[in-house]
């Protein structure tokens, strides 16, 4: 009796109620971390690699702060444009108190005291070569030096109010120095989410032109970030962040390393988060605009994969469109 015809899967599968009642996972606004650009000034501007997003002045984020609320979208990502007389090659800028990531974190905070705040910890928005971290003569991003650097980075974020600091520059140690900055300044509830398996991707371009520091990186980052040949190697990373205190991990990018997000799930049991990064969100748009595929089809079944996969949560540029088709 255990097989056809007596068994057809296709039975539960012949409604739409009937569908909704076997779905065996759910994907709400609340799995949604939105990443959001912040320009000086008070203007809107298109970034051209990225249709549809744009960098905001600190009105826009609060508007986008208000609209994020509004759709249910818990937490917002934020990545500054420093202005190009700013950055310099030890990445000072981002120590400075009222840089504009403090003052967008501020402003978010004033706006929707409610919302979640996610800050970057690196330094490729603030160097004058674009890497994450202090260089030296050769070019090589010093581990030990980088981390310091961060720590006070990670710190000058929280003071400014930032709930979560998300190191994505892949030096080693720098979770367990962070968290341990953190205790010691009276910020224990402030989270860490480690970029822990972080892969040196092709699918950044976007973010970089975002940012502005495409045109400034000087060679690659393949001396930091993951080797896309390796899944072990992630595993060991992910290890070492949770135990030197990381609250979450994250794998990027995120559909072409679905296999690590399940690996690291399975292997763990933490929250891991996945972002989808600027050139997979390009990618869809391009497609549908191409009429390769709908758009609206294309975002909900790739977030869907990912929370399928083991995520929490994904940070997507298409998270506002997201949580409103979700909330239809
Ligand atoms: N610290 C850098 C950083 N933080 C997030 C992204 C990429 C995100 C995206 O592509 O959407 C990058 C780019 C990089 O490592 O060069
Ligand atoms: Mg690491």
């Amino acid at each position: 009796m255990s097989q056809y015809p007596a068994l057809r899967l296709r039975r539960t599968r012949a409604s739409e109620w009937s569908r909704r009642m076997h779905a065996e996972t759910v994907l709400t606004p609340a799995n949604l971390i939105w990443p959001l650009f912040v320009t000086e000034g008070e203007g809107e501007e298109p970034i051209a690699s990225l249709p549809g997003v744009s960098r905001w002045g600190l009105n826009g984020i609060a508007d986008r702060a208000r609209e994020a609320r509004d759709l249910g979208i818990p937490c917002l990502a934020l990545f500054p444009n420093t202005p190009r007389e700013l950055r310099t090659d030890d990445g000072r800028e981002a120590l400075n108190p009222d840089n504009l990531m403090c003052r967008a974190i501020k402003t978010i905070k004033d706006a929707v005291p409610d919302i979640g705040v996610l800050t970057d910890v690196a330094l490729d928005p603030y160097t004058a070569h674009g890497h994450d971290g202090i260089v030296d003569a050769n070019g090589y991003v010093l581990n030990d030096e980088t981390s310091a650097v961060l720590v006070d980075q990670a710190l000058v974020q929280a003071e400014a109010g930032a709930d979560i600091v998300a190191p994505s520059d892949m030096m080693d140690g720098r979770v367990g120095a962070i968290r341990a900055a953190l205790e010691a300044n009276g910020h224990v509830n402030v989270q860490i989410m480690a970029y822990a398996a972080k892969y040196a991707s092709a699918f950044y371009g976007p973010f970089r032109d975002a940012v502005g520091s495409r045109g400034l990186l000087k060679g690659d980052k393949k001396t930091y970030q993951m080797d896309p040949a390796n899944a072990e190697e992630a595993l060991r990373e992910v290890a070492l962040d949770i135990a030197e205190g990381a609250d979450s991990v994250m794998v990027k990018p995120g559909l072409p390393y679905l296999d690590i997000i399940l690996r690291v799930k399975s292997e763990f049991q933490v929250p891991v988060f996945a972002y989808q990064v600027s050139g997979e969100y390009a990618m869809i748009e391009a497609a549908a605009t191409a009429g390769a595929g709908e758009r609206e089809a294309l975002v909900l079944e790739t977030l869907m994969a990912f929370r399928r996969a083991g995520c929490s949560g994904v940070l997507t540029y298409h998270a506002p469109l997201a949580a409103k088709l979700l909330a239809r």
